[in-house]
């Protein structure tokens, strides 16, 4: 099995940390994620997995008296560099979230095309096109071809989860953050996003919340083990779920903790 040596790493965390007022929620991780790979998080609730992924696109500061420090590298760059532009960061860095949120008032044509609009697009072969490329990435194509003009909100949770992935993918972001995707659905919609990953691997890099091990450890290239803030263990899913080094972490993935 590839230990992705020769992948280019495509961001980095380094000495990254995370308040909410007094409270550091995460405590200096340091990690690189390589090219065109899935990088699970896993470890106990509230241990600051989605702190953690939301600072990787800087949407903790958005929440009052939330602040953050060290550096994120996107592409060599530090996103909190002073002169970047957030809103673009963002779009580079593309997420879903938990609960499937399709603009409501947006059929799923609009759904998937918003951030292409918002860019300047509007000939409407060209959203067209995209729109059927994205949600074909997204395994939804055959079964929205023929109502695009629906509303989004109309489609089952599973099917919003997927809009959800298309309309990150519009944008093409290099590196995708997903918190816990799959945790409001039904094993039939998670098998399809499982799937869909490893045809999304192919052009992006995946950074996954999950509280699921077993998927973690089927589609995971890495994975990363977090308690109370800290990264306990970073290393191939392959090593982790099977030889992990820390004693934590195979208390963890054993069951016996958490
Ligand atoms: N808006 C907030 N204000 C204050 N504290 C918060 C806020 N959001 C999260 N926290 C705290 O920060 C810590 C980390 O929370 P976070 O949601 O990142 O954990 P998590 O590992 O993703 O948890 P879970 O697996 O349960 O989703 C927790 O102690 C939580 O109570």
């Amino acid at each position: 099995m590839s230990n992705f040596s020769d992948a280019k790493v495509i961001l980095e965390a380094k000495k990254l940390e995370a308040w909410f007022g007094d409270f550091q929620a995460v405590k200096g991780i340091t990690v690189d994620y390589r090219e065109k790979t899935i990088n699970a998080i896993i470890g106990p609730s509230g241990c600051g997995k989605s702190t953690y992924l939301r600072c990787l696109n800087r949407i903790h500061e958005e929440i009052e008296g939330a602040r953050t420090a060290g550096e994120v590298l996107l592409e060599g760059k530090n996103i909190y560099d002073k002169k970047v532009d957030v809103v673009d960061v963002r779009r580079r860095i593309g997420m879903v979230f938990q609960k499937p949120n399709p603009f409501p008032s947006m059929t799923i044509l609009d759904n998937v095309v918003i951030g292409l609009r918002l860019q300047g697009i509007s000939k409407r072969s060209t959203l067209l096109e995209a729109a059927e490329v994205c949600l074909k990435k997204a395994a939804l194509w055959e079964e929205v071809k023929d109502k695009l003009n629906s509303m989004g909100t109309s489609l089952s949770g599973g099917q919003q989860q997927r809009l959800c992935i298309a309309r990150a993918l519009a944008v093409n972001p290099p590196v995708l953050l997903m918190d816990e995707p799959t945790s409001a659905l039904d094993p039939i919609a998670t098998a399809k996003i499982e799937e869909l990953m490893n045809e999304i691997k192919k052009e992006y890099t995946v950074i996954i919340v999950t509280h699921n091990m077993q998927q973690a450890a089927r589609i995971s290239d890495f994975t990363s083990f977090f308690v109370y803030g800290n990264m306990i263990e970073h290393g191939l899913s392959s090593d982790i779920f099977t030889n992990p080094k820390e004693k934590q972490t195979e208390d963890y993935i054993s069951g016996r903790f958490g």
